[in-house]
């Protein structure tokens, strides 16, 4: 479904993902944690297509996002190729990124309708259900700047999956949130896990939440994965004494 195969990306001299590999299959849900400045979100923005791949290759269901076929070669993906496979990546951001002057309902039929021309009924009809979804139906007309910082949130999700994306990417969604307003957020992040089979990569430090979501957890250190398993066995007894310390570390951060 999702392949990185070696993937290499650097800044500069900092190498932040060396020789990468990783797959996710059909309906998992994976957490990525570690360190800070480890490489989770470059993973991310790399599957947003909003960072290049140094080398390697970044597979979405067998087709090359981060390249494009020239014959048999693979070779780097342009502009045109990385618009059209972004639509099928949905991401929520630490920040909600709503758009400030559309109402609710403009926000979740405004791709949908111009990228991938679906009547505005259709995308009226599918926002409608989403928003049923976040438990935000009463909020079609709102304009971001009157609801809470939990309710943007659950319209950015919403917004996401409007698309109909392949894997929906979830960026420490609740790190900027007052913490009353977490719970709401998490548990509709829940009921998407619970009603549908959409995968997710997930970056976060709520550990319950990781527990409750994913069945796979990823422990990476300085751009590898140092450790990997169940939520359950990687939070109750890690094997390696970097992913211990740095639970040790979140825990005690909590
Ligand atoms: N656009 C950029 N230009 C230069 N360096 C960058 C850029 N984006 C990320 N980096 C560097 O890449 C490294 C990994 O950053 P990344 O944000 O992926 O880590 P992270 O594990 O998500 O950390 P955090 O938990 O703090 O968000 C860091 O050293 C960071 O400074």
């Amino acid at each position: 479904m999702i392949r990185f195969e070696s993937v290499v990306k650097q800044f500069g001299d900092n190498v932040v993902l060396d020789h990468l590999d990783f797959e996710m299959a059909a309906g998992d849900r994976v957490t990525l944690i570690g360190p800070s400045g480890s490489g989770k979100t470059t993973i991310l923005r790399l599957l947003m297509t909003l960072e290049r791949v140094n080398e390697g290759v970044i597979w979405v269901k067998g087709s090359p996002l981060s390249h494009e076929r020239k014959g048999e070669r693979l070779v780097p993906a342009s502009e045109k190729h990385l618009r059209k496979v972004r639509r099928s990546i949905g991401m929520v951001f630490q920040h909600f990124n709503l758009f400030p002057n559309m109402n609710v309902m403009e926000n979740l039929t405004e791709a949908p309708v111009h990228v991938l021309g679906r009547s505005k009924t259709a995308a009226q009809e599918r926002a409608r259900e989403l928003l049923a979804m976040v438990g935000l139906s009463d909020k079609e007309t709102a304009h971001p700047t009157q609801l809470s910082g939990g309710q943007q949130q659950r319209v950015a999700i919403a917004r996401a999956l409007a698309m109909d994306p392949d894997i929906l990417l979830l960026d420490e969604v609740t790190s900027a949130l007052d913490p009353e307003l977490v719970a709401d957020v998490l548990d509709v992040l829940r009921r998407i896990a619970d009603t549908t089979d959409i995968p997710m990569l997930i970056v976060t430090h709520e550990m319950n939440f990781a527990r409750d979501v994913s069945n796979r957890v990823l422990m990476f250190d300085r751009g590898r994965i140092v450790e990997e398993g169940t939520p359950q066995q990687i939070f109750t007894d890690p094997k390696e004494e970097r992913t211990r310390k740095f639970l040790d570390a979140v825990i005690a951060g909590e």
